[in-house]
């Protein structure tokens, strides 16, 4: 399958799947073959083009709305014949018309175990909350934010003493294994989304 993965910045989480996924032992069943940023000059494009993989800027600031936006996001990736769109710490929220052309082909990573901690600061609110448990959770990209359906979550304690910088590496190091196995369920067509917007094993 093609894979488009869109950050906004350093793609940590794009580096973990382009290993994956270029690693002949794992037989993948995705390419990563396009990545769009909608900043420029940020380390995930470096990651993309050092992995000679197609890389690209859409600048949001430059779309006079969040529609015309995405629809430069959706036209570039019909020009490259995606099948798949995993979301990489990419923090711009896609209109619902864009959500839902690509309904069940789209896939987000978390860092909580949603439903706890929704939005834009998942580590923070866990460590505010008090927590001795939170992690990872992949889901289908859904039109309200980090609701859709959940395919995998990965556990990670939280320590007294923990700030948000060793909370958020011990998160990231479960995430590099989780995307990875939820795109590969995706790619080889294990799971899929049922129209109820629940999650269907096949
Ligand atoms: N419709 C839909 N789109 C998304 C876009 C990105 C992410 C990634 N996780 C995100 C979760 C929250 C945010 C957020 O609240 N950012 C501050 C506002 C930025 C802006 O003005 O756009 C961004 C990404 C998830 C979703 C999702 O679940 N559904």
């Amino acid at each position: 399958k093609r894979v488009a993965v869109l950050i906004s910045g350093s793609g940590t989480n794009l580096q973990a799947m382009i290993d994956h996924t270029k690693n002949p032992g794992n037989k993948s069943a995705a390419e990563i073959v396009l990545v769009i940023s909608n900043k420029a000059g940020v380390k995930g494009l470096e990651r993309a083009q050092t992995a000679g993989i197609n890389a690209r800027v859409i600048d949001h600031k430059k779309y006079k709305s969040r529609d015309e936006f995405d629809a430069a996001v959706h036209e570039a990736l019909l020009a490259a014949g995606i099948e798949i769109v995993c979301l990489a710490g990419f923090m711009r929220i896609l209109t619902e018309g864009f959500v839902t052309k690509w309904q069940g082909k789209m896939l987000n990573i978390h860092p909580s175990l949603l439903p706890s901690f929704r939005g834009a600061d998942g580590i923070k609110m866990a460590l505010e909350g008090g927590v001795r448990v939170t992690g990872c959770t992949v889901h289908f990209v859904a039109a309200e934010v980090d609701t859709g359906a959940i395919i995998t979550q990965e556990a990670v304690p939280v320590y007294p003493g923990d700030t948000e910088e060793t909370l958020a590496q011990r998160i990231h190091a479960v995430e590099h294994k989780a995307f990875p196995s939820a795109l590969e369920l995706l790619a080889s067509e294990r799971i899929e989304l049922q129209e109820d917007g629940k999650l269907l094993w096949k």
